[in-house]
C-alpha cells in the first residue's frame, strides 16, 4: 500500500503542475481580453441601419483602438475585410449618453453601485453616464470628496463614467473651492432649489446660483438645476402628514404642484440672463433637469431661449411613459420629484419634445432600497422618491413614442448627440469618424415582456417601476471605446470603463 502511494505521488505531482499550468495559461488570456467579449482591436460593425450624422447607411463602421476610423456604405466592404460582426437588420448607433443617474456609490452602494448600475447602463445600451453628486455619502461637494467617487468607481465600471460636482451653500461663494473641484475634473455643477432628502446636500437659492455660474462661465461647464421652489400652495394645504390618504398617488401628486416648478424657473430665470453673450456669466450655461410640468415651466424656458439665455431643458422617460391616472394606490415604485402628472401633461410633454422645445432625455434613475421604498406600506408621502429604469430607457422611450412617430434620428439626438454636447463629450454622441467607438446594437422591432424573470442588472429589481410592461427594442450589444462589454444577457468579463475627467 505505502509503495503505491510513492509511486503515484510524482504523477499526482505532474498532474497537478500541469493543472496549475493551464490554470495560469488561461487566467492571463482572461486577463487580456477581460474588457471585452469581442477579443480584436480591429473589425467591422456592418448593419443596414446605421444611424450616422449624415443619416441612416447601409455599409460597416471600422474601429480600430477604441475609436471609430472610418465608415463605409453599402457592401463596399464586404469580401475585403476579415473581422466584421455583421448585425443584418438590427439598428447600429451610438451609445445613450445619460446625463443625469444615481449610483449612489460610495456609501450608499445597498441602493446601487457602481458595478450594477453600469452593468444595468450597459444591458440598456447607455455607454456614458454622468453621476450626480448625491445619494452617495459623503456629497461630492469638494475634491476629496470627489477622490472618493472616482476610487469607487475605478475598475468596477462597466461604462464610462464622468461626475458632476454639488452646488450647495457651503461652497457656493468660495470661488478657490469651486474651481479646485471643477479643475480636479467635475463636468459641470448640480444644485437643489428644494430640499433634496439628503442631509448633506442643502439647497441653494438664486444667490448661491448667481455666484455658481460666475464660476462655471470661466470653464464653460453647465450647472444641473433640479428645479422646483417648495411653497404654501392655498389649495393645497393638506401637505407632507395632513389631507388625503397617503397610499392614493393623487395625495401625493398635490403636494408638489406645477407651480412649484414654475416658480423655481421664474427664480432662475432672473441669473440665466447672465449667461447671453456680453453678459457677465457668459460661458455658462444653465440646464433645468426632469421638467415634469409641460405648460407655464416649459413657456418661461421657451421665452428665455427666444432672449438668447444660455439654458436647456431635459425630461425623463417616466414622464413620457406614464401618467398619474394610471398610477396605482400604494405603488410607490411610481413616487419621483416632481411628480408624475396626468395624461394631458404628458401629451404636452411628448408634443415639446417633438417640436424641439424639450432638448434631450435623461434616465434620472435614482433607486434606494426596497425598504425606503415602503412598497409594503405604499405610504406616498413617506417612500423615497425616485424611480429606477437606466436598463430601459432605450426601449422606453421607443415603444411609448411610437404613438408619435419618433424617428432613430431623433432617438440619437435627445439620448446621445445633446447629452454628449451638455458634458462636453466631443468624442461621444455619434457615429463619426474620430469618435470614440461607443456604440448600442438593438432591435427596434422585438417586443418583450418586462416580468419579474426578466434579466435585470440594477442592485435592487424590485423597485423597478417598469415591471409589468410590454416593451419594443431589445439591446443585442453594447459597445464601449471598442469593447464589446455587453452582449444577449453576458457582460464582459472585467469592468474596464473609464472614469471621465473633465479637463
Ligand atoms: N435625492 C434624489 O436623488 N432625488 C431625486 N429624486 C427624484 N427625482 O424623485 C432627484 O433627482 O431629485
Ligand atoms: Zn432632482
Ligand atoms: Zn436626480
Amino acid at each position: 500500500m505505502d509503495l503505491l502511494h510513492w509511486k503515484l505521488f510524482p504523477l499526482l505531482a505532474l498532474l497537478a503542475s500541469f493543472l496549475v499550468f493551464f490554470y495560469i495559461q488561461d487566467s492571463s488570456k482572461s486577463s487580456q481580453s477581460g474588457c471585452s467579449l469581442f477579443p480584436h482591436s480591429h473589425y467591422w460593425i456592418a448593419s443596414k441601419r446605421i444611424v450616422t450624422p449624415q443619416g441612416i447607411i447601409s455599409g460597416a463602421v471600422e474601429i480600430k483602438g477604441g475609436s471609430i476610423v472610418s465608415i463605409v456604405k453599402n457592401k463596399d466592404w464586404s469580401g475585403k475585410f476579415k473581422q466584421v460582426v455583421d448585425y443584418g437588420n438590427a439598428v447600429v448607433m451610438p451609445g445613450l449618453v445619460d446625463v443625469h443617474a444615481h449610483l449612489d456609490d460610495p456609501g450608499r452602494a445597498e441602493w446601487e453601485g457602481f458595478p450594477s448600475g453600469t452593468k444595468a447602463a450597459a444591458a440598456g445600451g447607455v455607454t456614458t453616464l454622468i453621476d450626480m453628486p448625491l445619494n452617495n455619502f459623503p456629497s461630492t461637494v469638494s475634491t476629496e470628496t470627489l477622490k472618493l467617487k472616482i476610487e469607487a468607481a475605478e475598475k468596477s465600471i462597466y461604462v464610462d463614467v464622468g461626475f458632476w460636482g454639488g452646488l450647495v451653500p457651503e461652497n457656493a461663494f468660495n470661488a478657490t473651492a469651486l474651481e479646485a473641484l471643477l479643475d480636479a475634473g467635475v463636468h459641470g455643477l448640480k444644485s437643489f432649489m428644494c430640499p433634496s432628502g439628503i442631509d448633506d446636500f442643502p439647497m441653494t437659492d438664486a444667490s448661491h446660483i448667481k455666484a455658481g455660474l460666475s464660476v462655471l462661465a470661466k470653464y464653460k461647464r453647465p450647472l444641473l438645476v433640479h428645479s422646483e421652489i417648495q411653497s404654501v400652495v392655498e389649495s393645497h394645504l393638506e401637505t407632507e402628514d395632513g389631507g388625503g390618504d397617503p397610499r392614493s398617488y393623487s395625495t401625493y401628486l398635490k403636494t408638489r404642484p406645477p407651480s412649484w416648478e414654475e416658480a423655481a424657473i421664474r427664480e432662475l430665470l432672473t441669473v440665466t440672463k447672465d449667461t447671453r453673450s456680453g453678459g457677465p456669466a457668459e460661458g455658462a450655461h444653465l440646464h433645468v433637469v426632469h421638467l415634469s410640468d409641460a405648460s407655464s415651466s416649459l413657456d418661461l424656458i421657451k421665452e428665455a431661449k427666444r432672449r438668447g439665455d444660455s439654458i436647456t431643458v431635459e425630461t425623463c422617460p417616466h414622464y413620457l411613459a406614464f401618467s398619474a391616472e394610471e398610477i396605482p394606490d400604494g405603488d410607490t415604485r411610481f413616487k419621483c420629484a416632481p411628480p408624475i402628472r396626468d395624461a394631458a401633461n404628458k401629451e404636452k410633454l411628448w408634443n415639446a419634445l417633438m417640436e424641439g422645445d424639450i432638448d434631450m432625455l435623461s434616465s434620472d434613475h435614482s433607486p434606494t432600497v426596497p425598504e425606503l421604498k415602503l412598497l409594503n406600506d405604499g405610504n406616498f408621502l413617506k417612500a423615497w422618491g425616485g424611480i429606477s429604469s437606466i436598463q430601459f430607457v432605450l426601449p422606453v422611450t421607443w415603444s411609448y413614442g411610437q404613438k408619435y412617430g419618433i424617428t432613430l434620428e431623433q432617438l440619437v439626438s435627445w439620448w446621445s448627440e445633446r447629452p454628449a454636447k451638455l458634458a462636453g463629450q466631443h468624442s461621444k454622441g455619434a457615429i463619426a469618424i474620430g469618435n470614440h467607438a461607443d456604440v448600442v446594437v438593438w432591435e427596434p422591432e422585438v417586443e418583450f415582456d418586462l416580468n419579474e424573470d426578466h434579466p435585470m442588472f440594477v442592485k435592487n429589481p424590485s423597485i423597478s417601476a417598469y415591471i409589468g410592461k410590454r416593451l419594443s427594442g431589445k439591446v443585442l450589444a453594447t459597445f464601449v471605446r471598442g469593447n464589446l462589454v455587453y452582449k444577449e444577457g453576458n457582460h464582459a468579463f472585467s469592468a474596464c470603463g473609464s472614469t471621465i475627467l473633465a479637463t
